[in-house]
């Protein structure tokens, strides 16, 4: 299959909600959008897109989001628009070759996700982003919003959710036990993912979780400020914790500890399916759980996520809620009263 031509897009899309990036809040996403048109053995022509968004750039007071992608999204771009020229009229399988030496993750992860497309490695699975997906919700509460409408959220969850996420070490000790307690009088089914995002120091950590059910808690994201005390934190509570920001550090090495009991892994900050695949079978070895995850892309990202985890991951549901908080879809309709489509989006390369 050879490539005939790409076209390098920006998107920009204002949320409805506030969407929490660790202890920082974005009110608007932008990315890129890849399309690549190829032409197979038959002549036949092939269209494919891909969603490109390094979770960088500012948060709501203009300051830099920190802790994910490590490259901007002009770093991308200006990449990308000199990579298009290297790739016209030739083999798909030089995406491949790119995206396999490609040092910015986000890159190198579309890079590769537009070839398998291409390949047709993600069909057959009939996704539906519409309301019967199921879903692990995403509780958080936005500071200029009273308690109760969190407790209304938790309410009008549908009977067969049966997993939530909650972001914690946000506010204060109390008032997030009492709310873990409230979510869990409410809905006693529930088990509970909670993301500390590094919040808490070790010290901190153990107070908190000690408050806490450990029967209803499937895990906690990243507890600890060091990532090196999870292991202690472990040993003094019992309760089982997840990696996730550690995962970023490109120099990562994927060690079994005492308590680790999975990975919630951002495609969009990790690179190459190859590398996701390794990373989960070594994890999956020490018997650790593999849980894709947003990075907050718009619903063409999200819908790719959603295909990649029914492929990996069958038995895992993804954390793909992020996308409730959009205002409206990218070019996959997910339900959304609007959808962008190509007119919408700033073209900035063709070649
Ligand atoms: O994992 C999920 O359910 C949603 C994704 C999510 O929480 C997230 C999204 C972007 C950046 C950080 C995080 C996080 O896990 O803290
Ligand atoms: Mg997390």
């Amino acid at each position: 299959m050879i490539i005939s031509a790409l076209h390098l897009y920006q998107y920009q899309i204002p949320l409805d909600k506030l969407l929490p990036v660790g202890s920082q809040r974005i009110d608007v996403r932008r990315g890129l959008v890849l399309k690549v048109e190829a032409i197979d053995e038959t002549g036949q022509v092939l269209t494919e897109q891909v969603e490109i968004a390094p979770l960088s750039g500012l948060d709501i007071d203009g300051n830099p989001l920190h802790g994910f992608s490590k490259e901007s999204l002009t770093q991308v771009s200006d990449k990308l628009e000199s990579l298009l020229e290297q790739l016209v009229q030739k083999p798909i399988a030089d995406l491949l070759d790119i995206a396999d030496v490609e040092s910015l993750p986000s890159l190198a992860f579309g890079l590769s996700l537009m070839h398998a497309k291409l390949k047709g490695q993600l069909n057959g699975h009939t996704i539906s982003l519409n309301a019967d997906r199921k879903i692990i919700p995403l509780l958080y509460r936005n500071s200029d919003e009273s308690i109760n409408a969190l407790h209304q959220r938790v309410s009008d969850l549908p009977a067969d959710v049966h997993a939530a996420k909650v972001k914690v070490a946000q506010t204060s000790l109390e008032e997030e036990v009492q709310l873990i307690h409230q979510i869990l009088v409410i809905r006693p089914d529930l088990k509970l993912r909670l993301d500390a995002n590094r919040g808490f120091d070790l010290e901190q950590a153990i107070d908190f979780a000690a408050c806490l059910p450990l029967a209803s808690i499937e895990y906690i994201e990243e507890p600890c400020q060091r990532a090196s005390d999870n292991a202690a934190f472990y040993r003094a509570i019992g309760m089982p914790w997840a990696l996730d920001e550690s995962l970023n550090d490109p120099m990562f090495q994927f060690t079994m500890q005492p308590g680790l009991t999975a990975l919630v892994v951002k495609p969009m900050l990790i690179g190459t399916l190859e590398k996701l695949q390794k990373l989960q079978a070594e994890a999956e070895h020490s018997g650790v759980r593999f849980i894709l995850s947003s990075s907050l892309e718009a619903s063409l990202g999200i819908e790719a996520l959603a295909r990649l985890s029914q492929i990996m991951t069958p038995d895992e549901l993804p954390g793909l809620d992020t996308l409730t908080a959009f205002s409206y879809d990218l070019l996959v309709d997910s339900g959304k009263p609007r959808c962008q489509s190509w007119g919408d989006l700033t073209l900035i390369k063709s070649c």
